[in-house]
């Protein structure tokens, strides 16, 4: 019987273990261009390790997922990290794990808001994207280069989460 997990309510603190927020964190603001522009400052620094490899910007376009969804599996990439910051003005879910030993631990699931967006570091276990609503398209940072960058662990019993309350 699959577990059902719990969606949070994303905050730094809570995803600090997996990543950074991408948010106007009133904290990181510097008044540029003479005064005329708020720059939320350097939020997250992009990973890309290995001989050759570079930082990529991409645009996925997610299908939604339908719910009660089922998260079989997670993967993780061991050269770089990996942002997605909404385009479509909609939120979306993220569902990250700490590693234990090896594989990932019960999934942590956060309801990103609209004006939000996630990077997961380097290595650390996520499901892929989870759009929700409709058709969503995200501005994703992430690693280019030699290697296999994708790691993927199948739960032997998924998870499953219904649909959240917006
Ligand atoms: N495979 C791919 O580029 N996407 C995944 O890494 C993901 O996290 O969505
Ligand atoms: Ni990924």
């Amino acid at each position: 019987m699959p577990t059902e997990l719990p969606i949070r309510p994303l905050s730094g603190q809570a995803f600090m273990p997996f990543g950074e927020v991408i948010e106007t964190e009133p904290s990181t603001m510097r008044l540029i261009n003479g005064g005329t522009t708020e720059r939320f400052h350097a939020l997250f620094s992009p990973e890309a390790a290995g001989e050759g490899a570079r930082v990529i910007v991409n645009i996925f376009r997610g299908q939604p997922r339908q719910f009660p969804y089922e998260i079989g599996m997670m993967e993780r990439h061991p050269f770089g990290s990996q942002s997605f910051s909404p385009l479509s003005g909609r939120p979306f879910l993220v569902a990250v794990s700490a590693d234990e030993g090896g594989r990932p631990g019960e999934p942590q699931v956060f309801l990103v808001g609209a004006h939000q967006g996630v990077n997961y570091r380097r290595n650390v276990w996520h499901h892929p994207l989870m759009a929700i609503d409709a058709v969503s398209d995200f501005l994703v940072v992430d690693r280019d280069g030699p290697g296999n960058n994708l790691e993927e662990f199948f739960f032997e019993t998924p998870y499953v989460i219904r649909e959240p309350q917006i």
